[in-house]
């Protein structure tokens, strides 16, 4: 009879995981993921049902990694919550098998590893695509998505000024005397990131919060908040005039309200058409290098920042979540 499972606490995770250690093996993981060759990896689009009662979802997102014989899922509610809500916005937990016996080997808290995968996947994003000297960080939204992305951007890059931007200023108060280093609050989107070279959105907004003409032409956004078909964070300007990569096309069709409501897919159809371009090469939004990959279903965006060396942003896409 096989063993019971072992539980892994937050507290634990969180000893347990480093962004020193989560990159590099992220890094290799997206790469094999970006191969589509599902000989190496499976992962299909996560399945999601609906909570309508409380606003919610759970998403049911299972992964295995062929070759290393890793199988495992994550289990995750989200929800949208009425400003000044004290109730958590997502609730994690992931489930690591034994892929010949079927049984549970553990159970691990999924909140760390949620708030540090998806910041370390924006992290090697921004490590890709952002201007070579970047010297402003913003990030607009205040809760766990900010402090993690905070986190693993000043722990790998040296940004000059970390700005933050939140719906409510006490939030983004709160959120900037939380910090290790300096951070200045704003209290406008377009001040917020005027001039910023890196943008993370980590709202929970269904509205487009960040515009296009406010955007510098360079500039790298990670956008991380709008996970479902009707929620958006990035206005259509903003998606038309950037180069758009993502880890997964499959999961940002059917995922990314940015994607899916600007409209951006339908003017690329007719152009991979005209192009005669197979399906996985096809670019998802105007003026691509080649369609890219980045993070969960969601776009990271470029600016026109002649970038071209498509090897490298090969790497996108962690399998579990
Ligand atoms: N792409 C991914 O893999 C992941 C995406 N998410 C999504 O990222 C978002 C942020 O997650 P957390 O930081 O965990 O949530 P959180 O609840 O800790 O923080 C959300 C932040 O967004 C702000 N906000 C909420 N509604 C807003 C609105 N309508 N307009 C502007 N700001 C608004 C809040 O004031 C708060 O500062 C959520 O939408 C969540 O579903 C979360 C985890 C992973
Ligand atoms: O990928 C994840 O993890 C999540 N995506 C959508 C929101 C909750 C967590």
């Amino acid at each position: 009879m096989a063993e019971p499972p072992v539980l892994i606490r937050q507290d634990e995770v969180e000893g347990l995981l480093h962004y020193k250690d989560l990159i590099p093996r992220l890094e290799v993981a997206l790469g094999k993921f970006s191969k589509l060759d599902s000989a190496e990896v499976i992962q299909p689009v996560r399945t999601t049902v609906p909570l309508q009662k409380y606003n919610g979802f759970l998403g049911l997102m299972p992964a295995y990694l062929v070759h290393e014989d890793i199988l495992c899922t994550k289990l995750v509610c989200f929800y949208k919550r009425e400003s000044g809500s004290t109730l958590p916005s997502t609730q994690a937990t992931v489930l690591l098998f034994d892929p010949e016996y079927g049984n549970v080997k553990a159970v691990m808290d999924g909140e760390v590893i949620t708030a540090k995968r998806t910041a370390a996947v924006s992290a090697i994003s921004a490590k890709l695509l952002m201007p070579a000297k970047s010297e402003v960080l913003t990030i607009l939204g205040a809760g766990h998505q900010a402090l993690s992305h905070y986190n693993v951007f000043t722990e790998t890059f040296s940004f000059k000024e970390v700005r933050v931007w939140s719906r409510r200023k006490e939030t983004a108060e709160r959120f900037a005397q939380s910090t290790q280093g300096h951070v200045t609050v704003w209290e406008s989107v377009e001040e917020a990131v005027n001039g910023a070279d890196v943008i993370v959105t980590v709202t929970g907004a269904s509205e487009p919060v960040l515009f296009g003409q406010w955007v510098k032409p360079g500039a790298h956004v990670a956008a991380v908040g709008a996970c479902r078909p009707d929620w958006r964070e990035l206005d259509d300007v903003l998606m038309r005039q950037a180069e758009v990569y993502v880890d997964s096309r499959e999961g940002a069709v059917a995922e990314s309200g940015d994607i899916i409501l600007s409209g951006c897919l339908q003017s690329l159809e007719r152009f991979s058409m005209e192009q005669d371009l197979p399906l996985e090469r096809r670019p998802l939004c105007s003026n691509p290098l080649e369609w890219g990959f980045k993070m969960q279903s969601l776009p990271s965006l470029c600016l026109n920042s002649g970038r071209t060396n498509t090897e490298d942003l090969r790497i996108m896409g962690w399998p579990w979540m």
